[in-house]
C-alpha cells in the first residue's frame, strides 16, 4: 500500500471530488459512513458514554458526521467544538447544520480551559480535532486541552490523525500531541505513523478505502510503500517441479567468533529454512563440532585460526555471501574481510561486525560490491552514517548513502525500513517478541537465502523482512512475546510461506 504526503492526499480528494462527479459534502459523508459502521459494528449498540471533539476545519466535519450517524443509531454522543478559530470550512457548517436537525442535544463551545468537560476514564473519546491540516503547533489553551484528553484515560480513536500529529515533521518536545489508543486513517497510512518518534502517538491504526480516485492512487509514485501480506506475495518466486538444488544457489555464511557460533548457525539454519539450494558455513576452526552436530544440512569450511576469521580461503563460487554475524572486529579479521570483499564481485549480504568494520574503516566502502545488502540496526546505522537531527532526517541521509554507495539498506526496528533504488519500503509484519538476541542473524539467513535463489537483492530484502516478521508473528501466536527465541524464528519460516499464500 502506498504512502502518500497530506498534498498529494489533498490532490487525490479533489480530483476524486472531479471525477466522480460528488460534491467534497458527499465525499465527507463518505469518508465518516465508514468510520460510523466501523464504530458500530465494534460497540454494537452499548450505551457507552462517546464525547466528540471536533475542530473547525474537514476533520471536525467529519467528526460532525461520525456524530450524526451515532447519534441516528441511538449511541449517547456529546459533541464538543473546538473552536480555535471563527474561520470554519463550508463541510463544517453543512454538517453543523445537519446535526442540528438530527438532536437538541446541540453541541458545546470550547473556547478556554474553563470549558473543559469532565472525561471519565470509561468514557469514549472521538479525536477530530486536527488531521492533515495541521500547520503549526498547538498552543495555549487547545494544548492544554489535548493533555486533558490524554490524561482522562478514556479510550481515544482519532479520526485520520492523532490531532497535533504533523504529516511532514516531528513534534518538537514541548508539542502536544493526542495519544490515541486506535486511529482510523482515509485511504493511505501517512509516514509518521510507522517513525520511532512519532509511532507511539497512533496506537492499533485502520486504513479505510474511501473510494479515492484509483487511477491517480495507482499512477503517483509515494512517498514511501507499507508491505503486508499482498505486496509480499507479488515478490513471491514459486519454484520449479524440474529443478535441483544447482538452481536454488549456494550461500556461504562466514563469520563466528570464540563464544559466537550460535550467530552463523542461526544464518546457515535460516538460509537454507528460507530455500538455498546448498549452504556452507565458514567459521573459525572452534565451531567446527557444534556446526556439523546442529546444522547437518549445512557443509562447514573453517579457518586456519581456532578463535577468529583470519583467512577466508573458501575456494568456491557461491551465490551470495553472507558476512559479520559475531565475526568480531581483531585486526587479523579485518584483513580478511577486506580481502573479502576484494574478491567478491557478487552483491553480498553485510551484517553486525561486518558493517562495524566497515564505519570504522570507511575506505572499505568501495570495496563493497553493487547491490549488496546492509542490514544495519539503529545503533550500527548511526556508526555507518553519522547522527540525524530527526527521523525525517535519518530517512534523507540513508536514502543519500545508499544511492552514492549504489546499496540496499535494511534498517532493522519495530517497523523495518527497507531502501534501495530509489524507493523506501516499510514493513508491516513482526511483533516485540522479535527484541531477542540472534533474530538480525536469522533476517541476515532469509535474505541471503532468497538473493541465492536469484531473488533480486531489493526484492529479497524486502520479502525476507516481511516473512521474517511473519514467521515471529506464528510462533508469538504459539508461544507469547516472551518466550519466542530467534531460532524459532528460522524454525517456523515454513509456516510463514504457507501463511503468506493461506488466505
Ligand atoms: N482525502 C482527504 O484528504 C479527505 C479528507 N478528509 C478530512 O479532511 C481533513 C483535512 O481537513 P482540513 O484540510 O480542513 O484540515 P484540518 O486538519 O481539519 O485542520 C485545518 C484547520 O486547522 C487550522 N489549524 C492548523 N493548525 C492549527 C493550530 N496549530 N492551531 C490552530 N488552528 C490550526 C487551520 O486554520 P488556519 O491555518 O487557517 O488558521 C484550519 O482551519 C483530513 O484530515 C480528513 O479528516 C475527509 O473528510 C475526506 C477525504
Ligand atoms: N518490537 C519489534 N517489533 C518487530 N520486530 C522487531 C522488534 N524488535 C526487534 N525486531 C526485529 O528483530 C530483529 C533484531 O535484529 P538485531 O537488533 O540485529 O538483533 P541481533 O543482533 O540480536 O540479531 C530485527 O529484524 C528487528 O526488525
Ligand atoms: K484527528
Amino acid at each position: 500500500m502506498k504512502i502518500f504526503s497530506a498534498a498529494q492526499l489533498k490532490k487525490a480528494d479533489e480530483l476524486s471530488i472531479k471525477n466522480q462527479n460528488i460534491t467534497s459534502t458527499q465525499l465527507m459523508e463518505r469518508a465518516a459512513s465508514h468510520v460510523s459502521a466501523e464504530i458500530h459494528k465494534r460497540l454494537q449498540n452499548s450505551d457507552i458514554a462517546i464525547k466528540i471533539f471536533c475542530g473547525v476545519g474537514n476533520n471536525g466535519g467529519d467528526g460532525l458526521v461520525i456524530a450524526r450517524q451515532l447519534i441516528e443509531k441511538g449511541y449517547n454522543v456529546k459533541v464538543f467544538v473546538v473552536n480555535y478559530t471563527d474561520n470554519r470550512s463550508d463541510d463544517f457548517l453543512i454538517n453543523y447544520d445537519r446535526l442540528k436537525e438530527t438532536t437538541n442535544d446541540w453541541p458545546e463551545y470550547i473556547k478556554s480551559a474553563s470549558d473543559f468537560p469532565e472525561i471519565d476514564q470509561n468514557e469514549f473519546v472521538i479525536d477530530a480535532i486536527f488531521g492533515i491540516g495541521l500547520n503549526r503547533p498547538l498552543e495555549g489553551w487547545i494544548a492544554k486541552l489535548v493533555d486533558h484528553i490524554n490524561y482522562s484515560n478514556a479510550f481515544i480513536l482519532s479520526i485520520d490523525m492523532p490531532s497535533g500529529l504533523f504529516s511532514d515533521r516531528i513534534p518538537g518536545e514541548e508539542d502536544r500531541v493526542i495519544s490515541a489508543n486506535f486511529t482510523i486513517s482515509f485511504q493511505t497510512p501517512k509516514l509518521v505513523f510507522f517513525l520511532p518518534q512519532t509511532m507511539d502517538f497512533v496506537g492499533d491504526l485502520q486504513i479505510l478505502d474511501i473510494g479515492l480516485d484509483r487511477e491517480f492512487l495507482s499512477s503517483e509514485k509515494g512517498q514511501a510503500e507499507l508491505i503486508s501480506k499482498p505486496e509480499a506475495r507479488l515478490l513471491y518466486q514459486p519454484r520449479k517441479s524440474n529443478s535441483h538444488k544447482g538452481n536454488y544457489g549456494h550461500t556461504l555464511v562466514v563469520g563466528g567468533s570464540y563464544g559466537k557460533i550460535g550467530s552463523v548457525l542461526l544464518s546457515s539454519k535460516a538460509a537454507l529454512r528460507t530455500g538455498a539450494g546448498l549452504v556452507s558455513t565458514f567459521i573459525p576452526k572452534c565451531g567446527y563440532t557444534i556446526l556439523q552436530t546442529a546444522l547437518p544440512e549445512a557443509m562447514v569450511i573453517v579457518d586456519k585460526n581456532d578463535e577468529k576469521l583470519t583467512h577466508i580461503d573458501h575456494g568456491m563460487d557461491p551465490s551470495v555471501i553472507c558476512f559479520g554475524m559475531g565475526a568480531g572486529k581483531d585486526p587479523e579479521t579485518l584483513e580478511a574481510f577486506k580481502q573479502l570483499l576484494e574478491q567478491t564481485k557478487n552483491p553480498m549480504l553485510i551484517d553486525a561486525d561486518g558493517l562495524n568494520m566497515i564505519s570504522e574503516h570507511k575506505e572499505l566502502l568501495k570495496f563493497l560490491p553493487k547491490q549488496s545488502v546492509l542490514t544495519p540496526h539503529p545503533k550500527e546505522l548511526q556508526r555507518l552514517i553519522g547522527d540525524w537531527k530527526d527521523d525525517f532526517d535519518k530517512l534523507k541521509k540513508v536514502e543519500e548513502f545508499t544511492r552514492n554507495h549504489d546499496v540496499i539498506l535494511v534498517l532493522k526496528g519495530s517497523h523495518t525500513f527497507i531502501f534501495g533504488e530509489g524507493n523506501i519500503y516499510i514493513n508491516n509484519s513482526g511483533n516485540p517478541g522479535m527484541a531477542t538476541a540472534g533474530s538480525g542473524d536469522v533476517l541476515s539467513g532469509i535474505i541471503s537465502g532468497l538473493i541465492s535463489q536469484q531473488y533480486q537483492p531489493l526484492a529479497a530484502a524486502i520479502l525476507g523482512v516481511y516473512l521474517h516478521g511473519l514467521s515471529g508473528d506464528i510462533v508469538a501466536e504459539n508461544r507469547s512475546y516472551q518466550a519466542l527465541i530467534s531460532g524459532d524464528i528460522a524454525e517456523n519460516m515454513g509456516a510463514a510461506f504457507q501463511s503468506l499464500f493461506a488466505d
